[in-house]
């Protein structure tokens, strides 16, 4: 079993440390529970939501203080995190940069948002990734991570399916207004490429637009297992049982039926 929780989070608009404390805080008080989850996880551009205009001052540096922040946390608790993502300057262009640290603290994986909203105005303020997508591994288990405007692309989390993950993050600031195609594609990503799916959606309000909050926790069959509410911080947590994974994909074994080099 695997126990994962996640922070259903109200982001502190453009200041990074009073972010860091809520996340230490937050953090603290899920290892000292007596069930010590595995993964932590965090929502997108946690340190200083969106306002894109503030990043020239507020985002990291490449091996800025979020970036040790995380780094120290996972190792000092031994718990793996999926860092959400934060803003990075690097060469003077900034990137939406999605951080994963394991047990001993190291970054395992980090992945620039490819998919710039435009709603948001991020392609005006940001550089999109330019790197492939991978998979990264946690506890022995083969895991994948898209940021948010990312899921409504169905051949980006395929590309990680098909690399054998077992388990898709999905970290985001959601807007209210778009929160049906948020719920639906989840489910349809998780049953179509029979994973589970965590997402982690911020909460709370910011310069007009008002955020979806609905974390959900969504098993390979496409059930809903966990889900938050609309408009509360909040914690969500889960056990899962990832031979679940294995079952589905032997019922209905859709990797063994793809066809794709008879596909556009
Ligand atoms: O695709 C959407 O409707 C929302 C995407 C978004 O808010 C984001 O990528 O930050």
């Amino acid at each position: 079993m695997l126990h994962v929780v996640c922070f259903q989070m109200d982001i502190s608009p453009g200041d990074p440390e009073a972010n860091r404390q809520a996340v230490e805080a937050w953090v603290k008080e899920q290892m000292t529970n007596d069930e010590k989850p595995d993964i932590l996880v965090l929502p997108e551009m946690w340190t200083t939501a969106y306002r894109l205009k503030d990043l020239d001052k507020t985002a990291d540096a490449p091996k800025g203080e979020t970036i040790q922040f995380l780094s120290d946390l996972a190792k000092f608790y031994q718990v793996n995190i999926v860092g959400g993502s934060i803003a990075v300057k690097e060469a003077g262009e900034i990137y939406n940069r999605a951080l994963i640290f394991n047990r001993e603290g190291e970054l395992v994986y980090e992945y620039d948002k490819i998919h710039l909203v435009p709603m948001l105005d991020e392609p005006k303020y940001l550089t999109g990734g330019r790197q492939k997508v991978e998979s990264f591994t946690l506890d022995g288990h083969k895991m994948g991570m898209i940021i948010c405007y990312d899921l409504r692309f169905p051949e980006l989390a395929r590309s990680l399916a098909v690399e054998g993950i077992e388990l898709l993050f999905v970290v985001a600031e959601w807007p209210e207004a778009r929160a049906i195609h948020w719920e639906v594609l989840q489910q349809a990503r998780a049953i179509e490429n029979q994973v589970y799916l965590i997402s982690c959606n911020r909460v709370g309000e910011d310069e007009g637009t008002l955020f979806a909050g609905r974390s959900m926790f969504i098993n390979p069959w496409g059930e809903v297992i966990v889900k938050g509410t609309k408009d509360k911080q909040e914690t969500l947590r889960a056990k899962l049982d990832l031979d679940e994974v294995v079952e589905i994909r032997n019922n209905v074994p859709v990797f063994k039926s793809r066809v794709p080099h008879l596909y556009k």
